[in-house]
């Protein structure tokens, strides 16, 4: 007789609500002592309706969290260069203290060369080409939110990715790469899949740890999670449905993420965390 067991759930709700709670600790303090409080400026262009309840979701967890926030709505008519000169006078304001640009800006800008206007002081979303680099090479410096969440949440979680097989399905620049990366510091064998990818499954089933980063509803199945392997599920579609087929895949592995608790409120704890830590280093407190 096979006995299945379901996974525990990885609780991202729980460990967040602890971040945020110690993060407006500090950024109470930090106000208190230097008589200004930490500020996050949220770039969006367009008005992409997903794009704008993400943006307003990350405005009300700082405000919560004693955080001011200073919202840049851009038409989707914003060219590449108005877009830079926005990030590089944001980067100039001592007003600022942390930039976040949200992705996507469309596709006639050159979302890289954005990214790049960002001060590196300021990049609290960890999407800079130097971020990018103390991340890879284990360097203190500001972690990718989502990918530094979600190596928290396996710290959390008791797992230690070293020597474990980790196979992350995308490898966009503020999620896919980054995580591999960081898993990789942690002394993971990483491998990448993407639209490329010959044999998903087959990759997929090798790994002990398993992130799904792509954008497609229930992508990863049950079938393909090796027995007791850790799954987290970073996809986010709309009706809250992730990339792992969550009801097949929770009879397999030893841990998974939900959606919505898990990855989700972990990218926006850790992007609070890191603008009251930017502040600190600006009023140089
Ligand atoms: N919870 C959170 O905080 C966050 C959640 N998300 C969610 O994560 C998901 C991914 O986001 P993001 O990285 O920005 O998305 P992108 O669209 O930028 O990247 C998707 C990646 O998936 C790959 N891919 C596409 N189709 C397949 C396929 N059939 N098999 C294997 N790989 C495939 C692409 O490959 P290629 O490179 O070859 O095109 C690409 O690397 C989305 O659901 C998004 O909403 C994103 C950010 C934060
Ligand atoms: N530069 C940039 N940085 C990002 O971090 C970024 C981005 N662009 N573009 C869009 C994606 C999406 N994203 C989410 C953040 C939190 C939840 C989240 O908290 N979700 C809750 C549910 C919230 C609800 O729907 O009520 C959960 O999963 O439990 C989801 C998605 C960040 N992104």
């Amino acid at each position: 007789m096979t006995q299945t067991r379901a996974a525990r759930l990885m609780d991202g709700t729980a460990l967040a609500r602890r971040i945020v709670e110690d993060t407006a600790r500090r950024a109470a303090e930090l106000t208190e002592r230097t008589g200004t409080a930490p500020c996050l400026a949220t770039v969006l262009v367009g008005e992409d309706p997903a794009s704008v309840t993400y943006v307003r979701m990350k405005q009300n967890r700082c405000r919560k969290a004693g955080i001011t926030s200073r919202h840049v709505a851009l038409p989707a008519t914003t060219t590449t260069d108005e877009l830079v000169a926005t990030l590089r006078e944001l980067s100039a304001d001592p007003g600022v203290h942390g930039i976040l640009l949200q992705h996507p800006v469309g596709d006639h800008i050159d979302e890289r060369a954005a990214f790049e206007a960002i001060a590196p002081e300021k990049d609290v979303d960890g999407v800079t080409f130097a971020s990018f680099a103390t991340m890879s090479f284990g360097l203190p410096g500001f972690v990718s939110c989502t990918p530094g969440g979600i190596v928290r949440l396996l710290d959390e979680y008791g797992v230690d990715p070293a020597g474990k097989r980790a196979v992350v399905v995308g490898r966009s620049a503020i999620l896919g790469k980054p995580v591999g990366m960081l898993l990789l510091a942690r002394d993971a064998t990483v491998t990448y899949c993407h639209s490329r990818t010959r044999d998903l499954s087959a990759a997929v089933r090798e790994a002990d740890i398993v992130v799904a980063a792509v954008g497609r509803p229930r992508l990863i199945r049950g079938q393909d999670v090796k027995p007791g392997a850790v799954v987290i599920d970073a996809g986010y579609n709309p009706g809250n449905v992730g990339d792992v087929d969550f009801d097949s895949a929770v009879e397999r592995a030893s841990l998974i993420t939900p959606v919505p608790g898990g990855v989700g409120p972990m990218t926006i704890a850790t992007l609070l965390e890191q603008t009251v830590t930017a502040a600190g280093r600006q009023l140089g407190a």
